[in-house]
């Protein structure tokens, strides 16, 4: 099913007259929300949030704990399907095609919409078939040489290639904590996925493997839509391009990363990059 048009830019305060000009130099956005809700049974923990994501950059999720910024995440390729509570309400896009229309493939939508999480969680597989799986799965792959193309190039963005490449059969589990994110993110990567959504990334993982995984945050932009969010508000600013601030289960503040650091409109976003709550 295709969406309607949306020529308005979401109508969230913050920096959206460059966003609106970034949007008419790269066109229509790589994902949409319109008045998206979530809630857990009775509870509300997302209340009509729209916003556009973007192909061309890195967009961070930042604000207090339990404001809802996973909740929101996942509701981007329908994780929260898998919490029998959870109800999304509103319009959620990805190239102009709703998400939850009925006749989307869920698992089609999953490779198309990947997602990193925050506790590392390779399969308790070899390194190669951690990455060969998925290509498999979706037919990506028409012989076992088309794979082993697919498993080195997906190794070799994910900048761990020449820390495994001798040791492939070893089991995915026996690496350490920031090389099984970096399989993970490899492994997203291998089904050619448009978006790539991390959840807390770095926060099992210490500073040189974290330093290891925003550089590669940065070598993939561009390619994907990437979504992160973080607790951390130095990372938030080292990684992303866009930042989306949430408070309470609304979205504060989008905008250019530089201007909600430097420049918030909202009180309430200037209160929080200031540490006064969080
Ligand atoms: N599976 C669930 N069932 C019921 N309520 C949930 C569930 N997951 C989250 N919530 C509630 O929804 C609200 C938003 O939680 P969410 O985890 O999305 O926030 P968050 O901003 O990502 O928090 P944190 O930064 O601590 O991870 C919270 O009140 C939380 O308790």
């Amino acid at each position: 099913m295709v969406m309607t048009e949306y020529p308005e830019a979401p109508k969230v305060r913050g920096a959206m007259p460059s966003i609106d000009a970034e949007r008419a130099e790269h066109g229509p956005a790589k994902m949409t929300a319109r008045d998206v809700s979530v809630y857990y049974g009775e509870k509300q923990a997302i209340d009509s949030v729209s916003i556009d994501v973007f192909s061309e950059y890195v967009t961070a999720f930042i604000g207090p704990s339990g404001c809802g910024k996973s909740t929101f995440l996942r509701s981007l390729n329908r994780m929260n399907d898998t919490i029998a509570a959870a109800r999304v309400t509103g319009e959620i896009a990805l190239d102009g095609e709703d998400i939850y229309a009925s006749g989307m493939d869920v698992v089609q939508l999953r490779a198309r919409v990947g997602m990193v999480f925050q506790k590392p969680n390779p399969f308790p597989k070899s390194i190669y078939e951690n990455i060969a799986y998925g290509p498999r799965i979706h037919g990506l792959a028409d012989s076992k040489a088309d794979l082993d193309v697919i498993v080195e190039k997906s190794l070799q963005r994910a900048g761990l290639w020449n820390e495994v490449k001798d040791r492939l059969a070893d089991t995915g589990t026996a690496l350490s904590g920031g090389q099984q994110q970096r399989l993970c993110i490899a492994r997203a990567i291998a089904v050619e996925p448009e978006v790539i959504l991390m959840d807390e990334p770095c926060s099992a993982l210490d500073p040189i493997a974290t330093a290891k995984i925003e550089e590669l945050i940065d070598d993939l932009r561009g390619n994907y839509a990437i979504v992160i969010v973080t607790h951390s508000m130095q990372q938030a600013a080292r990684v992303s391009q866009r930042t989306a601030f949430f408070h309470l289960g609304h979205l504060v503040e989008y905008g250019l990363t530089s201007d909600v650091f430097t420049n918030p409109a909202e009180e309430r976003t200037k209160d929080y990059i200031t540490g006064r709550y969080g």
